[in-house]
Protein backbone atom coordinates (compact mmCIF):
# COMPACT_ATOMS: atom_id res chain seq x y z
CA UNK A 1 0.00 0.00 0.00
CA UNK A 2 1.31 3.42 -1.21
CA UNK A 3 0.68 6.05 2.19
CA UNK A 4 0.16 9.98 0.90
CA UNK A 5 3.41 11.95 0.83
CA UNK A 6 2.55 13.63 4.21
CA UNK A 7 1.93 9.95 6.10
CA UNK A 8 4.77 8.15 4.46
CA UNK A 9 7.40 10.58 6.63
CA UNK A 10 5.58 9.74 9.65
CA UNK A 11 5.41 5.76 9.22
CA UNK A 12 5.73 2.61 7.00
CA UNK A 13 2.88 0.75 6.16
CA UNK A 14 3.36 -2.90 7.59
CA UNK A 15 0.97 -5.99 6.69
CA UNK A 16 -0.87 -7.85 9.03
CA UNK A 17 -3.98 -9.67 7.02
CA UNK A 18 -7.14 -9.71 9.40
CA UNK A 19 -9.62 -12.37 10.06
CA UNK A 20 -13.38 -12.05 8.01
CA UNK A 21 -14.94 -11.32 11.86
CA UNK A 22 -12.68 -8.00 12.18
CA UNK A 23 -13.96 -6.96 8.95
CA UNK A 24 -16.86 -4.74 9.89
CA UNK A 25 -14.72 -3.53 12.83
CA UNK A 26 -12.27 -2.35 10.58
CA UNK A 27 -14.60 -0.45 7.72
CA UNK A 28 -14.62 2.66 9.38
CA UNK A 29 -11.21 2.56 10.18
CA UNK A 30 -10.25 1.78 6.67
CA UNK A 31 -12.29 5.09 5.33
CA UNK A 32 -10.79 6.97 7.54
CA UNK A 33 -7.28 6.19 6.69
CA UNK A 34 -8.96 6.17 2.80
CA UNK A 35 -9.44 10.00 3.77
CA UNK A 36 -6.56 10.62 5.47
CA UNK A 37 -4.07 9.02 2.78
CA UNK A 38 -6.45 11.17 0.09
CA UNK A 39 -5.85 14.36 2.19
CA UNK A 40 -2.26 13.87 1.81
CA UNK A 41 -1.96 13.25 -1.33
CA UNK A 42 -1.81 9.49 -1.92
CA UNK A 43 -4.32 7.17 -3.77
CA UNK A 44 -6.49 4.69 -1.24
CA UNK A 45 -7.21 2.24 -4.39
CA UNK A 46 -4.17 1.16 -4.58
CA UNK A 47 -4.61 -1.63 -1.82
CA UNK A 48 -8.14 -3.29 -2.29
CA UNK A 49 -7.80 -5.80 -0.26
CA UNK A 50 -9.11 -6.36 3.44
CA UNK A 51 -5.71 -5.51 5.29
CA UNK A 52 -5.04 -4.43 9.13
CA UNK A 53 -2.71 -1.80 8.52
CA UNK A 54 -0.06 -1.39 11.10
CA UNK A 55 2.27 1.36 10.25
CA UNK A 56 5.75 1.22 11.86
CA UNK A 57 6.57 4.55 13.15
CA UNK A 58 9.38 7.23 11.42
CA UNK A 59 10.42 7.95 15.37
CA UNK A 60 13.16 10.53 14.77
CA UNK A 61 10.70 12.34 12.62
CA UNK A 62 8.57 12.46 14.96
CA UNK A 63 10.47 12.79 18.15
CA UNK A 64 12.06 15.95 16.20
CA UNK A 65 8.77 17.62 15.10
CA UNK A 66 7.68 17.82 18.83
CA UNK A 67 10.08 18.36 20.54
CA UNK A 68 10.75 22.01 22.08
CA UNK A 69 13.85 23.90 21.39
CA UNK A 70 16.27 24.94 24.28
CA UNK A 71 15.10 28.71 24.09
CA UNK A 72 16.22 31.68 26.30
CA UNK A 73 13.09 33.55 26.01
CA UNK A 74 10.92 30.69 27.75
CA UNK A 75 10.40 30.62 31.07
CA UNK A 76 9.83 27.80 33.79
CA UNK A 77 7.04 25.70 33.02
CA UNK A 78 6.56 25.89 29.39
CA UNK A 79 8.38 22.94 28.15
CA UNK A 80 5.90 20.78 30.68
CA UNK A 81 4.88 20.36 34.24
CA UNK A 82 3.92 16.11 35.14
CA UNK A 83 2.25 15.03 38.05
CA UNK A 84 2.07 11.32 39.25
CA UNK A 85 -0.09 10.07 41.22
CA UNK A 86 1.39 6.99 42.85
CA UNK A 87 3.51 5.64 45.95
CA UNK A 88 2.65 3.87 48.94
CA UNK A 89 4.36 1.65 51.45
CA UNK A 90 5.34 -1.10 49.41
CA UNK A 91 6.66 0.89 46.17
CA UNK A 92 8.66 4.41 46.40
CA UNK A 93 10.43 2.85 43.34
CA UNK A 94 7.91 3.51 40.49
CA UNK A 95 6.36 6.98 41.24
CA UNK A 96 10.31 7.90 41.13
CA UNK A 97 11.22 6.17 37.88
CA UNK A 98 8.21 7.76 36.29
CA UNK A 99 8.80 11.83 37.98
CA UNK A 100 12.73 11.72 37.52
CA UNK A 101 12.33 10.35 33.90
CA UNK A 102 9.86 13.52 33.14
CA UNK A 103 12.22 15.92 34.23
CA UNK A 104 15.41 14.29 32.54
CA UNK A 105 14.00 14.73 29.10
CA UNK A 106 13.27 17.97 29.98
CA UNK A 107 9.86 18.68 31.69
CA UNK A 108 10.07 21.73 33.86
CA UNK A 109 8.06 20.65 36.73
CA UNK A 110 7.46 16.86 38.06
CA UNK A 111 5.05 16.73 41.33
CA UNK A 112 4.36 13.20 42.97
CA UNK A 113 1.09 12.70 45.12
CA UNK A 114 1.99 9.52 47.18
CA UNK A 115 0.60 8.30 50.72
CA UNK A 116 1.99 10.13 54.00
CA UNK A 117 4.26 6.98 54.43
CA UNK A 118 6.11 7.03 51.10
CA UNK A 119 7.09 10.58 50.92
CA UNK A 120 9.72 10.77 52.93
CA UNK A 121 11.51 8.24 51.06
CA UNK A 122 10.42 9.69 47.39
CA UNK A 123 11.80 13.09 48.80
CA UNK A 124 15.17 11.75 49.91
CA UNK A 125 15.70 9.77 46.43
CA UNK A 126 15.98 13.52 44.61
CA UNK A 127 15.53 17.03 46.10
CA UNK A 128 14.17 17.98 42.08
CA UNK A 129 10.86 16.36 43.25
CA UNK A 130 7.97 18.20 44.28
CA UNK A 131 6.34 15.82 46.62
CA UNK A 132 3.13 15.45 48.29
CA UNK A 133 2.55 13.21 51.43
CA UNK A 134 -1.66 13.80 50.44
CA UNK A 135 -3.01 9.67 49.82
CA UNK A 136 -4.15 7.43 53.03
CA UNK A 137 -4.57 4.07 53.18
CA UNK A 138 -7.27 1.83 54.86
CA UNK A 139 -5.05 1.00 57.76
CA UNK A 140 -4.81 4.19 58.73
CA UNK A 141 -8.42 5.82 58.56
CA UNK A 142 -11.18 4.50 60.82
CA UNK A 143 -14.41 3.78 59.20
CA UNK A 144 -16.45 7.01 60.67
CA UNK A 145 -13.45 9.18 59.20
CA UNK A 146 -13.53 7.92 55.33
CA UNK A 147 -15.68 10.05 54.29
CA UNK A 148 -13.86 13.18 55.20
CA UNK A 149 -10.10 11.71 54.87
CA UNK A 150 -11.21 11.69 50.93
CA UNK A 151 -12.28 15.15 50.45
CA UNK A 152 -9.43 16.24 52.41
CA UNK A 153 -7.54 14.01 50.08
CA UNK A 154 -9.61 15.28 46.74
CA UNK A 155 -9.20 19.30 47.98
CA UNK A 156 -5.80 18.45 48.68
CA UNK A 157 -4.81 17.29 44.70
CA UNK A 158 -7.57 19.27 43.59
CA UNK A 159 -5.69 22.75 44.24
CA UNK A 160 -2.95 22.24 41.89
CA UNK A 161 -4.92 20.27 38.99
CA UNK A 162 -5.35 23.36 36.81
CA UNK A 163 -1.27 23.57 36.62
CA UNK A 164 -0.60 20.16 35.23
CA UNK A 165 -0.21 19.13 31.63
CA UNK A 166 -0.37 15.91 31.78
CA UNK A 167 -1.23 13.28 34.92
CA UNK A 168 0.55 9.82 35.03
CA UNK A 169 -1.73 7.71 37.31
CA UNK A 170 -0.46 4.36 38.96
CA UNK A 171 2.79 3.65 38.92
CA UNK A 172 3.59 1.97 42.79
CA UNK A 173 0.34 3.44 43.41
CA UNK A 174 -0.87 -0.41 45.38
CA UNK A 175 -4.03 -1.50 45.62
CA UNK A 176 -6.10 -0.76 48.99
CA UNK A 177 -9.70 0.59 48.10
CA UNK A 178 -10.01 3.47 50.32
CA UNK A 179 -6.74 4.53 48.13
CA UNK A 180 -8.34 3.51 45.03
CA UNK A 181 -11.70 5.16 45.60
CA UNK A 182 -10.02 8.60 46.04
CA UNK A 183 -8.00 7.77 43.25
CA UNK A 184 -11.26 7.77 40.84
CA UNK A 185 -12.43 11.20 42.28
CA UNK A 186 -9.08 12.24 41.11
CA UNK A 187 -9.52 10.81 37.71
CA UNK A 188 -12.89 12.58 37.76
CA UNK A 189 -11.51 15.73 37.91
CA UNK A 190 -8.69 15.82 35.78
CA UNK A 191 -11.11 14.61 32.95
CA UNK A 192 -13.37 18.01 34.05
CA UNK A 193 -10.51 20.09 33.22
CA UNK A 194 -9.17 18.24 30.20
CA UNK A 195 -6.58 16.88 31.17
CA UNK A 196 -4.07 14.21 29.60
CA UNK A 197 -3.94 10.87 31.47
CA UNK A 198 -1.34 8.07 30.90
CA UNK A 199 -2.51 5.37 33.26
CA UNK A 200 -0.50 2.61 34.41
CA UNK A 201 0.67 -0.13 36.93
CA UNK A 202 -1.99 -0.33 39.62
CA UNK A 203 -3.82 2.77 37.65
CA UNK A 204 -4.94 -0.47 35.11
CA UNK A 205 -6.37 -2.38 37.91
CA UNK A 206 -8.36 0.53 38.81
CA UNK A 207 -9.71 1.06 35.49
CA UNK A 208 -10.11 -2.54 34.43
CA UNK A 209 -12.45 -2.82 37.11
CA UNK A 210 -14.22 0.71 36.34
CA UNK A 211 -13.62 1.06 33.00
CA UNK A 212 -16.08 4.06 32.96
CA UNK A 213 -13.28 6.13 34.60
CA UNK A 214 -11.71 6.58 30.83
CA UNK A 215 -14.55 5.35 28.50
CA UNK A 216 -15.13 8.19 26.33
CA UNK A 217 -12.07 10.29 27.01
CA UNK A 218 -9.89 10.59 23.87
CA UNK A 219 -6.70 11.90 26.76
CA UNK A 220 -6.27 8.95 28.15
CA UNK A 221 -3.35 7.07 27.08
CA UNK A 222 -3.44 3.11 28.91
CA UNK A 223 0.01 1.31 29.03
CA UNK A 224 -0.49 -2.22 30.32
CA UNK A 225 2.13 -4.83 30.39
CA UNK A 226 2.00 -8.41 29.54
CA UNK A 227 -0.27 -9.27 32.61
CA UNK A 228 -2.39 -5.63 32.81
CA UNK A 229 -3.76 -6.23 28.88
CA UNK A 230 -4.29 -10.01 29.76
CA UNK A 231 -6.59 -8.52 32.43
CA UNK A 232 -7.67 -5.04 29.56
CA UNK A 233 -9.10 -7.97 27.29
CA UNK A 234 -10.78 -10.40 29.65
CA UNK A 235 -12.71 -7.71 31.22
CA UNK A 236 -13.08 -6.33 27.72
CA UNK A 237 -13.57 -8.70 25.06
CA UNK A 238 -14.08 -11.39 27.60
CA UNK A 239 -11.21 -13.98 26.02
CA UNK A 240 -7.57 -14.60 26.08
CA UNK A 241 -4.85 -12.70 24.03
CA UNK A 242 -4.59 -14.40 20.89
CA UNK A 243 -0.75 -12.91 19.53
CA UNK A 244 -1.80 -14.66 16.21
CA UNK A 245 -4.39 -11.57 15.51
CA UNK A 246 -2.63 -8.95 17.90
CA UNK A 247 -2.98 -5.76 16.07
CA UNK A 248 -6.75 -6.40 15.19
CA UNK A 249 -7.36 -7.39 18.65
CA UNK A 250 -5.77 -4.21 20.14
CA UNK A 251 -7.98 -2.44 17.97
CA UNK A 252 -11.08 -4.40 19.22
CA UNK A 253 -10.17 -3.83 22.55
CA UNK A 254 -9.68 0.15 22.28
CA UNK A 255 -12.85 0.08 20.43
CA UNK A 256 -14.20 -1.79 23.22
CA UNK A 257 -12.74 0.71 25.29
CA UNK A 258 -14.00 3.84 23.54
CA UNK A 259 -12.24 6.99 23.20
CA UNK A 260 -8.51 6.19 24.89
CA UNK A 261 -5.54 5.24 23.48
CA UNK A 262 -3.69 1.84 24.03
CA UNK A 263 -0.11 1.67 24.39
CA UNK A 264 0.73 -2.18 24.47
CA UNK A 265 4.23 -2.87 25.26
CA UNK A 266 5.86 -6.29 24.71
CA UNK A 267 8.95 -6.81 21.99
CA UNK A 268 7.58 -4.39 19.89
CA UNK A 269 5.18 -1.97 21.59
CA UNK A 270 1.59 -1.32 19.60
CA UNK A 271 -0.33 1.56 20.01
CA UNK A 272 -3.80 2.43 19.27
CA UNK A 273 -6.60 5.10 19.50
CA UNK A 274 -9.53 3.41 17.50
CA UNK A 275 -8.18 4.56 14.05
CA UNK A 276 -4.94 2.63 13.03
CA UNK A 277 -2.14 0.15 14.78
CA UNK A 278 1.37 1.70 15.23
CA UNK A 279 4.52 -0.51 15.76
CA UNK A 280 7.48 0.89 17.62
CA UNK A 281 10.21 -2.36 17.45
CA UNK A 282 13.48 -0.53 17.69
CA UNK A 283 15.91 -2.52 19.37
CA UNK A 284 15.43 -2.15 23.04
CA UNK A 285 17.58 -4.32 25.77
CA UNK A 286 16.96 -7.79 26.50
CA UNK A 287 17.23 -6.84 30.61
CA UNK A 288 13.81 -7.30 31.71
CA UNK A 289 14.77 -5.10 34.74
CA UNK A 290 11.49 -3.38 36.62
CA UNK A 291 10.80 -0.29 36.58
CA UNK A 292 11.40 0.18 32.73
CA UNK A 293 7.41 0.63 32.36
CA UNK A 294 7.85 3.59 34.82
CA UNK A 295 10.32 5.07 33.07
CA UNK A 296 7.77 4.73 29.51
CA UNK A 297 4.99 6.80 31.46
CA UNK A 298 6.67 9.67 32.40
CA UNK A 299 8.42 10.08 29.30
CA UNK A 300 4.95 9.42 27.43
CA UNK A 301 3.48 11.94 29.61
CA UNK A 302 5.60 14.14 28.73
CA UNK A 303 5.92 13.57 24.92
CA UNK A 304 2.03 13.70 24.76
CA UNK A 305 2.19 17.33 26.36
CA UNK A 306 4.83 18.38 23.45
CA UNK A 307 2.94 16.74 20.94
CA UNK A 308 -0.58 18.88 22.19
CA UNK A 309 1.02 22.26 22.32
CA UNK A 310 2.77 21.20 18.93
CA UNK A 311 -0.65 20.40 17.32
CA UNK A 312 -2.05 23.32 18.77
CA UNK A 313 0.60 25.63 17.15
CA UNK A 314 1.63 23.92 14.40
CA UNK A 315 -0.95 25.27 11.87
CA UNK A 316 1.00 24.71 8.51
CA UNK A 317 2.23 21.48 9.25
CA UNK A 318 -0.29 19.38 7.73
CA UNK A 319 0.78 15.99 8.67
CA UNK A 320 1.13 15.94 12.55
CA UNK A 321 -2.24 18.17 12.62
CA UNK A 322 -4.05 15.09 11.40
CA UNK A 323 -2.62 12.77 14.12
CA UNK A 324 -3.60 12.04 17.66
CA UNK A 325 -1.38 13.81 20.32
CA UNK A 326 -1.85 10.26 22.45
CA UNK A 327 -0.53 8.35 19.60
CA UNK A 328 2.75 10.64 18.94
CA UNK A 329 3.18 11.20 22.72
CA UNK A 330 3.22 7.17 23.04
CA UNK A 331 5.31 6.54 19.56
CA UNK A 332 8.27 9.15 20.96
CA UNK A 333 8.14 8.19 24.52
CA UNK A 334 8.51 4.10 23.51
CA UNK A 335 11.09 4.70 20.76
CA UNK A 336 13.47 7.21 23.31
CA UNK A 337 12.84 4.39 26.17
CA UNK A 338 13.85 1.78 23.88
CA UNK A 339 16.87 3.47 22.65
CA UNK A 340 18.18 4.61 26.05
CA UNK A 341 17.81 1.04 27.06
CA UNK A 342 19.75 -0.02 24.32
CA UNK A 343 22.17 2.15 25.17
CA UNK A 344 22.76 1.33 28.65
CA UNK A 345 22.43 -2.52 28.10
CA UNK A 346 25.63 -1.72 25.17
CA UNK A 347 27.22 -0.16 27.91
CA UNK A 348 26.27 -2.16 31.02
CA UNK A 349 24.94 -5.55 30.08
CA UNK A 350 23.73 -7.81 32.75
CA UNK A 351 24.10 -4.74 35.40
CA UNK A 352 21.91 -2.94 33.54
CA UNK A 353 19.42 -1.64 36.12
CA UNK A 354 16.49 1.36 35.66
CA UNK A 355 18.43 3.95 37.36
CA UNK A 356 20.77 3.46 35.05
CA UNK A 357 18.70 3.73 31.79
CA UNK A 358 17.08 7.06 33.21
CA UNK A 359 20.81 8.17 33.46
CA UNK A 360 20.94 7.61 29.47
CA UNK A 361 17.52 9.55 28.79
CA UNK A 362 18.71 13.04 28.09
CA UNK A 363 21.93 11.48 25.85
CA UNK A 364 19.75 10.10 23.46
CA UNK A 365 17.07 12.44 23.13
CA UNK A 366 20.06 14.89 22.55
CA UNK A 367 21.53 12.16 19.81
CA UNK A 368 17.86 12.69 17.98
CA UNK A 369 17.41 16.47 18.48
CA UNK A 370 20.85 17.66 18.79
CA UNK A 371 20.86 21.30 20.40
N1 LIG B 1 10.74 -0.48 42.12
C1 LIG B 1 9.40 -0.34 42.22
O1 LIG B 1 8.87 0.27 43.13
C2 LIG B 1 8.54 -0.94 41.16
C3 LIG B 1 7.17 -1.05 41.37
N2 LIG B 1 6.31 -1.47 40.42
C4 LIG B 1 4.91 -1.36 40.73
O2 LIG B 1 4.47 -2.60 41.17
C5 LIG B 1 3.05 -2.63 41.06
C6 LIG B 1 2.63 -3.91 40.38
O3 LIG B 1 3.15 -3.90 39.07
P1 LIG B 1 3.62 -5.23 38.34
O4 LIG B 1 4.24 -4.84 37.09
O5 LIG B 1 4.41 -6.07 39.28
O6 LIG B 1 2.19 -5.82 38.07
P2 LIG B 1 1.76 -7.14 37.32
O7 LIG B 1 2.73 -7.45 36.23
O8 LIG B 1 0.34 -7.05 37.00
O9 LIG B 1 1.88 -8.13 38.52
C7 LIG B 1 2.79 -9.15 38.62
C8 LIG B 1 2.20 -10.18 39.57
O10 LIG B 1 2.02 -9.65 40.86
C9 LIG B 1 0.64 -9.67 41.27
N3 LIG B 1 0.40 -8.36 41.86
C10 LIG B 1 0.94 -7.20 41.48
N4 LIG B 1 0.58 -6.19 42.25
C11 LIG B 1 -0.24 -6.72 43.18
C12 LIG B 1 -0.90 -6.16 44.29
N5 LIG B 1 -0.79 -4.86 44.61
N6 LIG B 1 -1.68 -6.95 45.02
C13 LIG B 1 -1.78 -8.26 44.72
N7 LIG B 1 -1.13 -8.87 43.67
C14 LIG B 1 -0.36 -8.09 42.94
C15 LIG B 1 -0.15 -9.93 40.04
O11 LIG B 1 -1.18 -10.82 40.31
P3 LIG B 1 -2.67 -10.58 39.71
O12 LIG B 1 -3.35 -9.76 40.71
O13 LIG B 1 -2.49 -9.91 38.41
O14 LIG B 1 -3.25 -11.92 39.57
C16 LIG B 1 0.84 -10.58 39.10
O15 LIG B 1 0.79 -11.96 39.16
C17 LIG B 1 2.67 -1.39 40.23
O16 LIG B 1 2.25 -0.37 41.10
C18 LIG B 1 3.96 -1.03 39.61
O17 LIG B 1 3.98 0.33 39.23
C19 LIG B 1 6.77 -1.87 39.11
O18 LIG B 1 6.58 -0.72 38.30
C20 LIG B 1 8.23 -2.31 39.11
C21 LIG B 1 9.15 -1.39 39.88
N1 LIG C 1 10.80 -8.35 24.99
C1 LIG C 1 11.12 -7.05 24.94
N2 LIG C 1 12.11 -6.60 24.13
C2 LIG C 1 12.44 -5.30 24.07
N3 LIG C 1 11.81 -4.36 24.79
C3 LIG C 1 10.81 -4.72 25.59
C4 LIG C 1 10.40 -6.09 25.71
N4 LIG C 1 9.39 -6.14 26.60
C5 LIG C 1 9.18 -4.89 27.00
N5 LIG C 1 10.03 -4.04 26.42
C6 LIG C 1 10.12 -2.58 26.59
O1 LIG C 1 10.20 -2.24 27.94
C7 LIG C 1 9.26 -1.23 28.25
C8 LIG C 1 8.60 -1.61 29.55
O2 LIG C 1 7.80 -2.75 29.31
P1 LIG C 1 7.50 -3.81 30.44
O3 LIG C 1 6.67 -4.87 29.84
O4 LIG C 1 8.77 -4.20 31.12
O5 LIG C 1 6.63 -2.89 31.42
P2 LIG C 1 6.23 -3.13 32.93
O6 LIG C 1 6.14 -4.57 33.25
O7 LIG C 1 5.04 -2.31 33.19
O8 LIG C 1 7.47 -2.49 33.68
P3 LIG C 1 7.57 -2.08 35.23
O9 LIG C 1 8.53 -3.04 35.82
O10 LIG C 1 8.07 -0.67 35.23
O11 LIG C 1 6.20 -2.18 35.83
C9 LIG C 1 8.29 -1.14 27.07
O12 LIG C 1 8.18 0.16 26.58
C10 LIG C 1 8.88 -2.00 26.00
O13 LIG C 1 9.26 -1.19 24.90
MG1 LIG D 1 4.40 -1.57 35.08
Amino acid sequence: MLIGRGMSTWFTHLDATTSCSSVSVLSAVLRRQRFLIRSLGGNPDQNCSVKMNVFEADVLNVIRRITPTLDLSRHKGQAGKIAVVGGCREYTGAPYFAAISALKIGADLSHVFCTKDAAPIIKSYSPELIVHPVLEESYNVKDEDKGFIANKVLSEVNKWMERFDCLVIGPGLGRDPFLLDCVSEILKHARQLNIPLVIDGDGLFLVTNSLGLVSGYPLAVLTPNVNEYKRLVKRVLDCEVNDDESAAELLSLVKGIGGATVLRKGKSDLICDGDSVFSVSISGSPRRCGGQGDILSGTVAVFLSWARQHVLLAEEDLGIRTMNPTVIGCVAGSALLRKAASITFQNKKRATLTSDIIEYLGMSLDEICPM
